[in-house]
């Protein structure tokens, strides 16, 4: 939607053509749970017969995690100034435990809707906001911790398992994996889903008015997710950038998107986001509430930020950044570090409590705020102010005093019922990334861990999705359940889509390395049909199945762009006397044609006869014609 002007957005605004092109050799299914209304998205990617000297064999279409909502899906029309549609509005009015507002319950939101000025960038079909009635509490922890199981746990059951019980016979060789203590189960039931948000080691963002969201869970005993971070800045960037950014990220596989907008238009930005995202929004309400008093923090109060806190609720933000562990006496802590304080939320409320030499407001008004998150079901993502910002500030005193009050906060939240993960750092060398892990699970009561990368280095500016993506590895195989993305811009600049592209993609290979060293049980089935789909040279497959089937088509057509080289027998990385794959299925043939059977000897005899035959062309592959 870039090419429209924000003169004309509300009447204007079209959705990025890019993010609504279906993934080729794809189709869109649903998987139908116990009534119609819960359809669980899924892509099936559609694959080539295996050619065989006895015949086709036929190849199972593989079914994938999808994060990209209904904007891969022909049937449904995108207009991104309607938003999408409303798949969990019943299941809410259902509950009858809720009420439709007349009007926005935050001064500021009510001023903000109400101006003309805006009128030309505003997105146009605002609701009501919904909020729980009187005395209750409508989040998933607590319907969860009665035995409840809500139609949100069963959509989330029968998406972790992805069509498993399918891919029995086939691909389902797997290693056992080592999970550092978490419990995978073969098969996820709604019922577990149900006993791990009560337990609080997993969370489902969803508040009650992001209605067009499909349903994801986080939580160290199911696939590890990501997110990613989008947001204008004072510098640069419009509300259709970041609407594109959102779509963007969604395609290629962010499980949540984090809002960090610090610049113009913030609460029109979000709105817009929100009315068109299937997956859980994030933000961090103090930027917002510091945008107010003119990025004067010592002028933020209790008033302000608590205003901001219901404004975004009401628009459905599903989870909240919250830096209550920046406590008073902590600051002191950080004076010799390297980077000092890196959290924007953290030096912000580091600067309030030094100001009025107080108690952070976040910290002595815990409890109201867990009264407001409860009345619409915004998780807390407690927010890490004090993370090392350098590697020599790695696992200090001070980090480690804010996560024990972490700790503490969780606690609090889960009195009242509040979902509620950990945010995690930071940049940390390889060695003590696992301390981190352990640490935050003793501390926070298995609370679900959110860690930004960890940057595993700080010596290359331009490649941070890479320093990070190697802890965020690390670290999710140790436990940690949502990755916070890292782009190629990280310390130089505002990301574009671009960079959002390729900070997805990293991540996902981080989150899936994790899966499948934690073995989690469905994890190495697309591992598997990719290396036969590539062992038998099926190319298209190969570029289908892969995370960016578009890049990696792209670099084969690079040096064989032939219509012919998708079904060659070699690449140009060897050709084709080199490519070992191609030998290795001639000494199959040969072994198969001599009667021999698998076994060593008929390896060692093809071998050596391959080798004969090497000997007698050598001549031929070393003086090439
Ligand atoms: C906490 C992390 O959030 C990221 N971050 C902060 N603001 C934005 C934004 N507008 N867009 C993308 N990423 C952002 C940075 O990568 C930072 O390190
Ligand atoms: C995992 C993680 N940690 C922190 C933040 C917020 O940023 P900040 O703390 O700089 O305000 C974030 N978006 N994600
Ligand atoms: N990259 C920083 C971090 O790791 C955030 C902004 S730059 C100091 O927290
Ligand atoms: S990323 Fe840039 S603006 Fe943000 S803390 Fe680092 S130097 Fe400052
Ligand atoms: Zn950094």
């Amino acid at each position: 939607m870039s090419a429209i002007p924000e003169k004309s957005l509300s009447t204007q605004a079209q959705v990025d053509e890019q993010a609504i092109q279906p993934f080729p050799n794809s189709r869109k299914i649903y998987v139908t749970g116990s009534r119609p209304d819960i359809r669980v998205p899924m892509r099936e990617i559609r694959l080539s017969d295996t050619h065989t000297s006895r015949g086709l064999e036929k190849n199972l279409p593989l079914t994938v995690y999808d994060t990209s909502g209904p904007y891969t899906d022909p049937q449904v029309k995108i207009d991104i100034r309607q938003g999408l549609p409303e798949l969990r509005r019943a299941w809410i009015e259902e509950r009858a435990n809720t009420e439709l507002l007349p009007d926005l319950s935050s001064a500021y939101g009510r001023q903000r809707n109400a101006d003309p000025n805006l009128d030309h960038l505003r997105f146009a079909h605002l609701r009501p906001p919904r909020r729980a009635n009187p005395g209750h509490n409508v989040t998933q922890m607590h319907y969860a911790r009665q035995g409840i199981i809500t139609p949100e746990m069963e959509f989330i059951a029968l998406r972790e398992n992805q069509r498993l019980e399918q891919y029995r016979e086939q691909l389902l060789q797997q290693h056992p994996g080592q999970s550092f203590g978490a419990n995978l189960p073969s098969q996820i039931t709604s019922e577990f889903v149900r006993s791990e948000v009560a337990r609080g080691r997993a969370i489902i963002p969803a508040n009650i008015n992001h209605t067009e969201l499909e349903p994801m869970i986080i939580g160290r005993n199911f696939l590890v997710k990501i997110n990613a971070n989008i947001g204008n800045s004072a510098v640069t960037s419009s509300i259709s950038e970041e609407v594109d950014k959102m779509t963007w990220a969604i395609r290629w596989g962010a499980d949540t998107v984090m809002d960090l907008s610090t610049g113009k238009n913030i609460h029109e930005t979000r709105e817009w986001i929100i009315r068109n995202s299937p997956v859980p929004i994030g933000t961090v309400p103090i930027y917002q509430a510091l945008e107010k008093v003119g990025g004067k923090a010592e002028e933020l109060t209790w008033e302000i930020f608590r205003d901001t806190l219901i404004e975004q609720a009401e628009q459905g933000v599903d989870y909240f950044t919250i830096h209550a562990g920046v406590r008073l006496a902590y600051i002191p802590l950080t004076a010799n570090r390297v980077t000092g304080i890196v959290s924007r939320g953290g030096s912000i409320m580091a600067k309030w409590c030094l100001a009025h030499h107080r108690e952070s407001f976040l910290y002595t008004h815990f409890e109201e705020i867990c009264e407001i998150m409860k009345a619409y079901d915004v998780s807390f993502s407690l927010g890490d102010g004090l993370r090392p910002g350098s590697i020599a500030d790695a696992n200090d005193a001070a980090q480690f005093a804010e996560l024990e009050t972490l700790g503490e906060l969780t606690q609090i939240a889960w009195k009242h019922d509040v979902q509620t993960m950990i945010e995690g750092p930071g940049h940390v060398p390889m060695h003590l990334i696992k301390e981190n892990m352990e640490k935050q699970l003793v501390c926070c009561g298995e609370a679900p861990f959110y860690t930004l990368g960890p940057l595993t280095t700080d010596i290359a500016p331009g490649y941070d999705h890479i320093t990070s993506g190697i802890g965020a590895a690390m670290i999710g195989w140790y436990g940690t359940a949502m990755l916070c993305y890292v782009t190629p811009k990280e310390h130089l600049g505002l990301p574009n889509k671009n960079d959002v592209k390729e900070g997805i993609i990293t991540y996902k290979i981080a989150a899936h390395a994790a899966d499948l060293a934690k073995g989690h049980p469905s994890a190495q089935i697309r591992d598997n049909a990719m290396s036969k789909a590539r062992f038998e040279f099926r190319w298209e497959d190969q570029f289908n199945i892969g995370l960016d089937p578009d890049q990696a088509r792209e670099y084969h057509d690079e040096t064989l762009p032939q219509q012919a080289a998708k079904v060659a027998h070699f690449c140009s990385m060897c050709g084709p006397h080199f490519c070992s794959m191609k030998i290795t299925q001639e000494v199959r043939e040969y072994a198969h044609q001599k009667g021999l059977e698998n076994g060593h000897s008929a390896l060692e005899q093809g071998m050596a006869e391959k080798a004969q035959e090497f000997r007698e062309k050598g001549v031929e592959i070393y003086h090439k014609a």
